[in-house]
């Protein structure tokens, strides 16, 4: 695995602030991810969560505030930062004209793996992600859950320390989420990856994630195990429940076309 700095944490953010003109998206946030937990991000749409995840993955500059990830600032070492992540955004990013290995040759090649090693660095996401069969065929024939699985395999190539996801199974029915989810429990086993995720889904939340933060507005309402948020509000509370309490009661009515066109084409084309 990439060697992470010294840190106790795998995320740590210092007053993590981004303003877009007049709207702050993301508010002077303080959050704290121990290594090896599988993390999510909670929040209505709009509440700053893809955002927050930009900036921690150094593809978008903070407007005041920091954080280190893997122990390295995202203003003072994004390469290193770089070195320790891996990231699936929402939209599909696998090339659907190439097959699922060409898909692969091609992250090896980005994440500098030495040409020595990348054959069996893609032999073995290949097998870990259930995909040996359909390696050679092009990924346009490939069902959501498969091109889920691959980009997944293509995040976790180099080995990264701190692997981060916005909505790693939207638009999945139910089988293919919970593939995905064992995939996932299985990287944090066998490598001690550290997994950052966000999701609409309480099942997701309640079921895979060790911790939840959910956001209000830019802000942090609460951080806690999801058992924890359920007992907090009282007996007999679901997920739903803990959402609608600690993420504004509705969804808002935030978030331009494009992006919502964008995100429906994305769960489309993976459904
Ligand atoms: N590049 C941008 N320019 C202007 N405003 C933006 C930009 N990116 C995001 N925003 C705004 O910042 C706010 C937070 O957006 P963000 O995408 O982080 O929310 P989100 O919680 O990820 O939402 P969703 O669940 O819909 O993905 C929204 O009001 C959004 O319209």
């Amino acid at each position: 695995m990439n060697t992470p700095g010294s840190d106790s944490f795998a995320i740590n953010t210092t007053e993590l602030t981004r303003k877009f003109g007049n709207l702050t998206a993301v508010d002077q946030i303080e959050l704290s991810v121990p290594y090896g937990q599988i993390f999510g991000l909670l929040g209505a749409n709009g509440a700053g969560k893809s955002t927050l995840i930009k900036m921690l993955t150094t593809l978008l500059m903070p407007t005041s505030g920091t954080a280190k990830v893997g122990g390295f600032d995202i203003l003072g070492s994004p390469a290193e930062v770089r070195r320790c992540i891996g990231y699936v955004s929402q939209l599909v990013s696998a090339d659907g004209a190439l097959t699922g290995y060409e898909n692969l040759r091609l992250s090896a090649k980005l994440y500098g793996i030495p040409d020595t090693e990348r054959e069996d660095r893609i032999k073995n996401a290949l097998e870990f992600m259930g995909l040996v069969d359909s390696a050679r065929k092009l990924v346009r024939t490939y069902s959501g859950g498969m091109i889920r699985r691959l980009e997944l395999a293509q995040a976790m190539l180099h080995r990264p320390a701190i692997l981060f996801l916005d909505e790693p199974t939207i638009g999945l029915d139910p089988v293919a989420r919970h593939i995905v989810w064992d995939r996932l429990l299985d990287l944090r086993r066998d490598y001690g990856m550290t997994v950052l995720i966000t999701t609409h889904d309480m099942e997701e939340a309640e079921e895979l994630c060790d911790s939840l933060a959910i956001l209000h507005r830019g802000r942090i309402s609460v951080v806690g195990q999801p058992s924890e948020l359920r007992a907090g509000l009282g007996e007999g509370v679901s997920m739903d429940d803990v959402f609608a309490h600690y993420a504004g009661g509705s969804i808002q009515e935030s978030g331009t076309f494009r992006e919502v066109a964008q995100t429906r084409r994305t769960a489309q084309r993976l459904g």
